[in-house]
């Protein structure tokens, strides 16, 4: 499902991305681990067609992932409904001016019916817990809301591949519980995830594979 073949990557002089060779196949739960700086964002900003490889290529679904191929409009829109990415800071995924309709944008975008796009902003409401937020906007709220906020976002448009960048972060117990259900549910449904965590409980519950990048930019397993 996924390829990546000897990329890539540096911003300027700072090499981030060392010859990478990556296969996921799809129902993969892949866990990325390793320090801070070895280039796990910078791996998942090319998985999420963000960025793009320097040298070396990536595949998804036999298609080649490149700046090129992401100017046509409706591949571009059928790669990004295919992968969810939720920010570690969700500041930079919420631009709407109520949650509800921020919930609504990404089904909306998809075209999907107004009764289809309510039901989807309904369940994705009620699946983190935040139903009397709908009318408040999202630059108003706290951290831990805001993180619930762009998690219900993504979800709400049923994505093949879910990536999750230190899902638990912010966080409280209760939430974190019903993430990690709602993750091992969305596994079982036969989608795939890859997920960046330093949390080795996490990594535990929910890894198929763990991937383990080093300070030299590599992937050492
Ligand atoms: N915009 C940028 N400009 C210059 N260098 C950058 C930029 N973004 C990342 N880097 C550098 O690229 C390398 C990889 O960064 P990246 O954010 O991918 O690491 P990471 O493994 O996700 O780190 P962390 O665990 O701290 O989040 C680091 O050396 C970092 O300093």
């Amino acid at each position: 499902m996924i390829e990546l073949k000897n990329v890539c990557y540096a911003y300027g002089n700072e090499i981030a991305l060392r010859y990478i060779n990556l296969n996921i196949q799809k129902g993969e739960s892949v866990i990325i681990q390793g320090p801070n700086g070895c280039g796990k964002s910078t791996l998942i900003k090319i998985l999420n067609g963000i960025i793009f490889p320097m040298e070396g290529s990536y595949t998804y679904e036999d298609h080649e992932i490149t700046e090129k191929a992401l100017k046509d409009s409706r591949f571009a829109k059928w790669f990004h409904q295919q992968m969810g990415y939720v920010f570690q800071n969700a500041d930079t995924q919420l631009f709407c001016g109520s949650v509800e309709e921020e919930i609504a944008f990404g089904p909306i975008q998809m075209g999907l019916s107004e009764e289809k796009v309510k039901q989807r902003t309904e369940d994705c409401l009620r699946l983190f817990g935040i139903e009397k937020l709908r009318e408040r906007p999202p630059y108003h709220l706290s951290g831990g809301e805001k993180r619930k906020v762009s998690l219900a976002c993504i979800l709400s448009m049923n994505p093949e591949v879910l990536i999750l960048d230190e899902p638990l972060a912010g966080l409280d117990e209760s939430t974190q519980k019903m993430l990690i259900d709602f993750l091992k549910k969305f596994h079982a449904a036969g989608k795939t995830l890859i997920i960046i965590t330093h949390n080795n409980q996490l990594a535990k519950e929910l890894g198929t594979r763990f991937i383990q990048m080093n300070e030299n930019h590599e992937l050492t397993i």
